[in-house]
């Protein structure tokens, strides 16, 4: 029955995960028996913390020599060091203080992100679609707020979080 289960935290991973004290089972992923409502009262139950399913963000990339794919919509082959991309972006953080509307307008100009076009916008993702520096970035920011530089394989990055 579906009252037979419960939510506990796994101590070695911290996570939560489904356990039915009638049969003993346990499993990482909800019961296909458990609605989802029933699913997000038993984890607000438990007191597992709660990520954003997705999250939206924007972002101006500047690319550099070793970047993964170092071409864009500007450059067919982009020579300049990390260590240059990083004082392009700090002028580009400089301007962009605290203003969304001006981070959209550089990032359209400025980013070697084929998003540039959308002034940045990546649209929403969720947990595992994104290089792992992005993503604790973007979930580490609240709404409106724009990250540091950041490094990924693709370059380094201001992140806006946009929702
Ligand atoms: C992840 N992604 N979304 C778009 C995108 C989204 C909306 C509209 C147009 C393009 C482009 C990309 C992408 O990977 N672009 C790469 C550069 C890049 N690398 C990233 C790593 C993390 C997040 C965004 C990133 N963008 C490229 O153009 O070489």
């Amino acid at each position: 029955m579906s009252s037979d289960w419960e939510v506990r935290i796994s101590n070695s991973r911290g996570t939560p995960y489904f356990f039915n004290h009638t049969t003993k089972q346990s499993s990482w992923e909800a019961p296909a028996e458990l609605s989802p409502e029933q699913v997000q009262a038993l984890l607000s139950a438990s007191g597992a913390p709660k990520k954003a399913s997705q999250v939206r963000a924007s972002h101006l990339l500047v690319k550099h020599n070793g970047s993964r794919r170092p071409s864009s919509w500007k450059e067919s082959k982009i020579t300049r060091s990390k260590e240059e991309a990083i004082e392009i972006l700090r002028g580009y953080q400089a301007q962009i203080g605290t203003d969304a509307h001006k981070f959209s307008e550089l990032a359209s100009v400025h980013s070697d992100c084929s998003s540039h076009d959308q002034g940045g916008d990546l649209g929403l993702f969720g947990p595992g679609q994104m290089q792992k520096p992005f993503e604790e970035a973007a979930y580490g920011l609240k709404v409106g707020e724009i990250s540091d530089v950041i490094s990924t394989d693709s370059g380094v990055h201001l992140v806006m979080r946009t929702a």
